[in-house]
């Protein structure tokens, strides 16, 4: 590994929700493993949850008085003014220190943040949390640019396998339900236009079109950002993400997991976002108890009120129920054989990352086309099928877990996933694809630091 013996620093402004900041928090570890200094830009309500100078990440928190607005078009606009009038500050400020700022990686939704770093002399980094599949349909399904008109039958794309309309993203045909958040994901182009770096939570070898992409822009897959320790296991501290929104209750869940025989667990997850409807609860609540396997759910505490009455004391003999799991922990554990997820790209990766085959039940956003890769292309996985009215039933549920837990299908799904877990740690470890991309960034740094000297 080359050394960095210059003073690069770089600022890393994640958007602030779980999914966001742990990618690139991880990101940041690699950096800082290297000898750059990095500090994160957050705001104060989110530092509180994220452990101070945490792996030697400086933490520039923005206080602010009134609590974050709970409506997420509101939300967008609260934080995104609050970071814009601070940024500037910030970085004056550190760079009247001994180590200048040279580049900001920002939030690929972060869409303004390129401009203020080329007006303040520094380079600009955009930092894609989801995956490069879903950036290459965001790029060619633009409906301010695109010529591909959009009917209901399946897209032929560069380098995609060929998306049903329930293999693409929710807000490709759903754009009337949010409007900001679908502003949002299209405005993220213009990363291509305008940033110097283009940094993907991926790697090379798991999709295809990385390579189309790259004969178009200066992208880098630096992915995946699973802590080290479950991969490469260079950088020894690196066990967890370090910045858990919500507390996780993983004794409980793990003493309890110990004592199952192995692969004979689903773990249940839909991230720190997704909110099931009622009847969509208690029919996943119920298929759970059908499939006859034991099973651990996060059900978030905003989530608990939806589960069916008296639920956790008829399912106490096979289930068992947590707002918030160690999922890096719970997927290396033996006794887990299987993920039932909302097919969140971080969860997807991890699943990937520990071998783990899945049931998907994506919701919106990126899901679905997540969930087309893990059936369709990598093959770690079986997708639930929904009823006319949208609803997963029981039966469904309990059919697609003992698919993967108990038939022929789930040993050769298996099979592929422990096949992507060796290759996602090649591409980490030292040499690999992820590993010579973060190098050739920072020499790419280190140029930086010559020229201006
Ligand atoms: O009980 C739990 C549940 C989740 N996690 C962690 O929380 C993260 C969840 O991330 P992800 O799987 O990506 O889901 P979301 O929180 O739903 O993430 C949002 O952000 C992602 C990245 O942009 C998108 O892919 C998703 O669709 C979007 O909902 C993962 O690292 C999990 O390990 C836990 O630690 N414990």
């Amino acid at each position: 590994m080359e050394e960095i013996t210059s003073k690069s620093h770089v600022l890393v402004l994640p958007f602030p929700v779980q999914g966001h900041i742990n990618p690139m928090v991880q990101f940041s570890k690699r950096l800082v493993s290297r000898g750059v200094k990095v500090t994160l830009i957050t705001i104060d309500s989110i530092s509180k949850s994220i452990p101070k100078d945490s792996n030697s990440i400086k933490i520039e928190s923005i206080p602010h008085d009134e609590s974050p607005p709970n409506s997420i078009d509101i939300f967008l606009e609260w934080f995104f003014t609050l970071i814009s009038n601070n940024l500037r500050e910030i970085v004056k400020k550190l760079s009247d220190s001994e180590y200048p700022v040279k580049v900001l990686v920002f939030d690929s939704v972060a869409t303004w943040a390129i401009d203020l770093a080329h007006e303040l002399g520094i380079k600009g980094a955009a930092f894609f949390t989801q995956s490069c599949s879903l950036s290459a349909i965001y790029y060619h399904l633009d409906p301010e640019i695109s010529k591909i008109t959009l009917d209901g039958s399946a897209v032929s794309l560069p380098s995609l396998p060929l998306l049903e309309k329930e293999d693409l993203p929710s807000f490709v045909y759903q754009s009337e339900s949010y409007p900001a958040l679908v502003r949002l994901v299209f405005s993220q182009n213009i990363n291509f236009k305008k940033a110097d770096w283009l940094f993907f939570n991926t790697f090379d070898v798991l999709e295809e079109v990385v390579d189309w992409m790259r004969t178009q822009y200066p992208i880098k897959t630096i992915g995946p950002t699973i802590p080290s320790m479950y991969l490469d296991k260079r950088l020894k501290d690196d066990k967890e993400y370090g910045s858990s929104l919500i507390k996780p209750n993983g004794e409980t869940c793990m003493k309890w997991l110990d004592l199952k025989e192995i692969g004979s667990v689903v773990y249940v997850s839909f991230g720190s976002l997704a909110s099931l409807g009622e009847k969509q609860m208690e029919e996943l609540a119920l298929g759970l108890i059908m499939s006859n396997s034991y099973f651990l759910w996060a059900v978030r505490d905003t989530e608990e009120n939806k589960l069916p009455n008296e639920f956790k004391s008829k399912a106490s003999e096979k289930g068992l129920i947590v707002n918030w799991s160690p999922q890096l922990d719970v997927l290396a554990h033996k006794s887990v054989g299987c993920f039932f997820t909302h097919c969140g790209w971080n969860s997807t990766l991890e699943a990937l990352s520990l071998g783990v085959p899945m049931v998907c039940m994506p919701q919106w956003t990126d899901q679905p086309t997540n969930a087309k890769f893990i059936s369709d292309v990598w093959r770690t996985g079986i997708r639930v099928k929904a009823g006319k009215d949208g609803v997963i039933t029981r039966e469904e549920v309990a059919s697609s877990i003992k698919e993967v837990m108990e038939e022929e299908k789930g040993v050769m799904l298996k099979e592929n996933a422990i096949k992507w877990k060796t290759l996602a740690k090649e591409a980490v470890d030292e040499g690999g694809s992820s590993d010579k991309n973060i190098e050739e960034f920072l020499s790419t740094c280190n140029a930086l630091d010559l020229v201006s000297d």
